[in-house]
């Protein structure tokens, strides 16, 4: 059965051209779009023409000269490059089904804005035009020595000389560079960013899509802040095996909630954080220790096992084994007979990561499932992976969202607990050596988020 989502149901098609000078947060923008509507089951994908123009136009490590609207050889390599980036996001549109694409690029000129404009009409393309505009040059500073001088164009380049150059690229920039107009382009689809979120300019918005792309991007902001994830202690139903429920926490759960608040004291400090529990007692036990304001969410609740609730595998696979086996099958879209499907939990979930963009310290005190989603939205996680994925319990989670992915830190209990990850093709639970990395003594992992796969 094919699986519909507002935007094919719609049969629309949105390119979402990026508008700004350099460092304005146009690429961490596009990135975060792409992420949440993979995240939501919509085809996205950015072409970066910066990326076309190092690895096929022949301008790999330019210095600010290159980009000097009176140099015509540059001009004509940037042109190319933006012309290669402009077909390969045709091409995807066509023959991958593509629903929303965002062209990453300064798009700096209304020319060049009419002339995408002109060729998504012809495509029967929706152009959305999205512009940052930014005079903080504080903020635009911090910008370039957190992502511009570690940029591919200026590897092996002293950062002092790096930053230097790059403010004589914004330069250049801005000596041709036209801001959308709300009198001129009133005809156009518009957002514009002014300082982050300081200041909103919507014009002309008329899809669903678009609205939701919008109210996405106007709840971002980029003050540095950390989420905490934590499954719930170990609950009676987990000891004895079985999904759903609602019970207590077991004797050891009961001791990971009372050791909870000196991990998140150790890896938070004296920051003050909000929590957020499921309306499950198991989660509000766990969190019951912790010195902070609380918050219950229906919508954190464990995926519903619907007719298995209070069911073992093992119970499941012999009473039901064709559902067992569909699971197994494909994770992401079996839908418990009167329950859900992780795809059922992540649309229950997208107000909770809408809140999690707009909060700053959150601690989220949830379940394997839920866990996975919200984890699968930071991380990037594809569908096929995040139902299988290992999230122990008793165990901390400390993600730090940076300017093109997200850190992670994992800080073990060092509390005994049974497991509860399934592996495909049994009904016995427990990790393999493999899926458990931690020895179970606290201590950090560091990873660093991939860079986006092309999704
Ligand atoms: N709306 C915004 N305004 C200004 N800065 C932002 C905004 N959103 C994110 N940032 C910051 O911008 C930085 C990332 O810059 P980014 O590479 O996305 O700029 P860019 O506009 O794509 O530059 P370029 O045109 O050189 O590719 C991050 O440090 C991020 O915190």
């Amino acid at each position: 059965m094919p699986v519909y989502t507002v935007s094919n149901v719609q049969n629309i098609r949105v390119c979402v051209v990026m508008v700004g000078l350099p460092a304005r947060g146009k690429s961490f923008i596009s990135q975060k779009i792409v992420r949440y509507l993979s995240w939501l089951s919509i085809q996205a994908k950015c072409f970066n023409v910066g990326n076309y123009r190092r690895q096929h136009a022949g301008g790999e490590q330019p210095n600010a000269d290159f980009f000097d609207f009176e140099n015509k050889e540059a001009y004509k390599i940037r042109q190319h490059a933006v012309t290669m980036a402009v077909a390969d996001m045709m091409r995807w549109f066509n023959d991958k089904g593509g629903v929303v694409a965002i062209l990453d690029a300064t798009n700096s000129t209304s020319e060049r804005r009419e002339w995408i404009l002109k060729l998504c009409r012809e495509n029967a393309i929706e152009p959305m035009f999205l512009e940052s505009w930014c005079d903080d040059q504080d903020l635009i500073l911090r910008n370039i020595s957190e992502v511009k001088t570690t940029s591919p164009d200026y590897q092996g380049i002293d950062p002092e000389v790096a930053t230097k150059d790059f403010l004589e690229r914004i330069s250049k920039y801005e000596s041709v560079y036209e801001p959308l107009n709300e009198e001129g382009d009133k005809d156009k689809t518009f957002v514009r960013l002014i300082n982050v979120a300081q200041q909103v300019v919507i014009n002309k918005i008329e899809t669903y899509l678009e609205s939701r792309i919008v109210f996405y991007v106007m709840n971002l902001h980029i003050r540095p802040r950390s989420i905490w994830l934590s499954r719930h202690g170990e609950s009676i139903y987990n000891v004895e095996k079985k999904i759903g429920g609602d019970s207590h926490l077991s004797v050891r759960g009961l001791e990971y909630a009372r050791k909870l608040p000196e991990l998140v004291k150790r890896s938070a400090g004296d920051v003050d954080l909000t929590v957020w529990t499921s309306t499950l007692v198991r989660t509000g036990e766990t969190a019951q220790h912790l010195p902070y304001k609380q918050l219950q969410w229906k919508a954190l609740d464990e995926l519903d096992a619907g007719v298995c609730d209070g069911m073992t595998y093992e119970e499941i696979e012999e009473v039901y084994p064709e559902d067992f086996k569909a699971r197994d099958d494909n994770k992401y879209e079996y839908r418990y007979r009167g329950g859900e499907s992780y795809r059922d939990v992540v649309i229950r979930l997208e107000p909770i990561i809408m809140e999690l963009e707009r909060q700053e310290n959150i601690l989220i005190i949830t379940h394997q499932a839920v866990l996975r989603c919200i984890y699968a939205y930071f991380m990037n996680v594809p569908q096929e992976e995040s139902p299988w994925m290992s999230i122990p319990l008793h165990t901390l989670i400390k993600l730090e969202p940076r300017a093109y992915g997200t850190n992670v830190t994992r800080i073990k209990a060092n509390i005994p607990a049974v497991s509860t990850y399934k592996e495909k093709g049994t009904s016995q639970v427990g990790e393999s050596d493999l899926k458990l990395t931690d020895s179970g003594n606290s201590r950090s992992v560091l990873t660093t988020a991939p860079e986006l796969p092309d999704r």
